[in-house]
């Protein structure tokens, strides 16, 4: 984060809106939309838009990617910068996330793509319309208008290429990256393909569902001709302004969901887990990041059925507090010597934190996971619900897939989960005002 951002985000942790916030980001759409009528948006873009302010991760209580930060609707989070926005984006309140598949086998398809996805990418997380042009009577809007008069809500969208993008379709083969090798298949895996894969992986985050909506939809539509959506799922936590801020959000287990989470806001940190390093091959893919995701259905029925202290031994974490088993506060140590008087180990060694935390500081994840209800499942009559569990990290082959397979083994919560959608996408650097996401691979 470079200092200007780091002080904007300081200045919220202590609740007080920052006067450049305020000042420069209280443009709504509706002006804008009104403006556009007036031909005022070029003017507006130039002191509000794509290069305006960075608010997006108000440093709180708990300083973790999933902390709700009760922020303002109005703050605008850049897309243009040299890491994309919703990887070290304290996590807004929605996720609309979708895979495509590529049906044109042109090169040169896909880079226009790219290029018009990142101007209307740019256009919708500044809370503009796509488009911009007056809409003709004659002809479909350019916008699809839902999202018409409502505020940025610190919308995200990041973008990344699966591993299929580098068969023998678009000549790509020499540059797929070593590290987006396929993932191994995990014990207990029961991945359904209509939850797998993509060419093509979209993360749009928001704090209004409505919004984020509006720019998957829109996004799609642009694609039209030359990809179709392969799979989507909608996610949520709590909203910002339902529980006193910077409280780390609890998942549909009941459970606080991201206390072990490394520090969004550490630098080097981020540097050492998630940001891929200049030093790396391939150069394109140089302060990007590769994000895996898992759609894990949870057996909630069964988990409603057993008892608490059964629930505290699977994440050996107490579930009130989200303290370690055997420790009084949230961020306390996991104490993974600490032995009850019957020389047990206080946190089970089947327990979901001991297993996940490892021994490896190297293994680390910075994980982004959203809460899932999709309806019932018909066969069993049970909720279709869970984690979208979404992590992002420097080499998935030595942080996700060695913690994966810790799980896959003798975790204690696969009684109550089971994993039935899975992918990985390379996710690009940022882009520059002037070039286009993914134009690194393409170009
Ligand atoms: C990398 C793979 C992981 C998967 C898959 C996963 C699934 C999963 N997790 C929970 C709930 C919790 N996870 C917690 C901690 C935790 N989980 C992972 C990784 C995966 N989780 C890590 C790396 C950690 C942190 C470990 C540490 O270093 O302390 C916790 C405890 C609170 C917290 O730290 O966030 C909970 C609760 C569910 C429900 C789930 C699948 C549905
Ligand atoms: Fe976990």
């Amino acid at each position: 984060m470079d200092e200007a951002n780091k002080q904007v985000t300081e200045k919220s942790q202590e609740g007080e809106k920052p006067r450049d916030v305020q000042d420069r980001s209280s443009i709504s759409r509706r002006d804008l939309l009104k403006l556009a009528g007036a031909g005022g948006v070029g003017l507006l873009l130039g002191s509000v838009g794509v290069g305006g302010v960075w608010a997006g991760t108000a440093k709180l209580a708990a300083p973790t990617a999933s902390t709700a930060s009760n922020a303002d609707p109005k703050q605008v989070i850049p897309f243009y910068d040299a890491h994309q926005a919703g990887i070290v984006t304290s996590a807004q309140d929605f996720i609309c996330f979708a895979a495509f598949d590529l049906t044109t086998v042109k090169l040169s398809e896909v880079k226009d793509l790219f290029r018009r996805w990142t101007e209307a990418a740019a256009k919708m997380t500044a809370g503009q319309p796509v488009g911009g042009e007056e809409d003709q009577q004659s002809m479909p809007p350019a916008d699809t208008g839902e999202a018409a008069g409502l505020h940025p809500c610190r919308t995200t969208i990041t973008f990344g290429v699966g591993p299929s993008m580098f068969d023998a379709r678009f000549g790509l083969g020499a540059k797929r990256p070593e590290a987006l090798a396929d993932l191994p298949r995990f014990g207990g895996d029961s991945l359904r393909p209509e939850w797998c894969g993509g060419d093509i992986g979209v993360q749009v985050c928001a704090d209004d569902l409505q919004v984020a909506f509006h720019a998957l939809r829109n996004l799609t539509r642009l694609a039209r001709g030359v990809a179709v959506l392969r799979w989507t799922q909608e996610g949520f936590q709590r909203t910002g302004g339902s529980g006193p801020a910077g409280e780390t959000p609890r998942n549909l287990l009941g459970f606080k969901d991201g206390t072990g989470n490394p520090d969004i806001h550490d630098k080097q940190a981020m540097n050492d887990i998630v940001w891929v390093q200049p030093s790396k091959q391939p150069a394109w893919m140089s302060g990007g990041s590769y994000m895996v995701v898992r759609r894990i259905r949870m057996r909630i029925e069964v988990w409603d059925r057993s008892t608490l202290s059964d629930q505290e031994a699977t994440f050996g974490r107490y579930r009130s507090s989200g303290a370690p088993l055997g420790a009084k506060n949230e961020f306390d140590p996991l104490a993974l010597d600490a032995k009850n008087e019957a020389g047990q180990p206080l946190i089970p060694l089947t327990a979901h934190s001991r297993l996940a935390h490892g021994e490896q500081p190297a293994e680390k994840v910075l994980r982004r996971s959203y809460s899932y209800s999709s309806g019932i499942d018909r066969q069993t009559g049970q909720l279709d619900a869970g984690l979208l569990f979404i992590c992002y990290q420097r080499d998935p082959r030595t942080q996700f897939v060695p913690i994966q397979q810790r799980l896959a083994k003798r975790d204690k919560l696969n009684e109550y989960i089971v994993h039935v959608g899975s992918a990985q996408f390379a996710c690009f650097p940022g882009a520059r005002q002037g070039g286009y996401i993914g134009e690194g691979l393409f170009e």
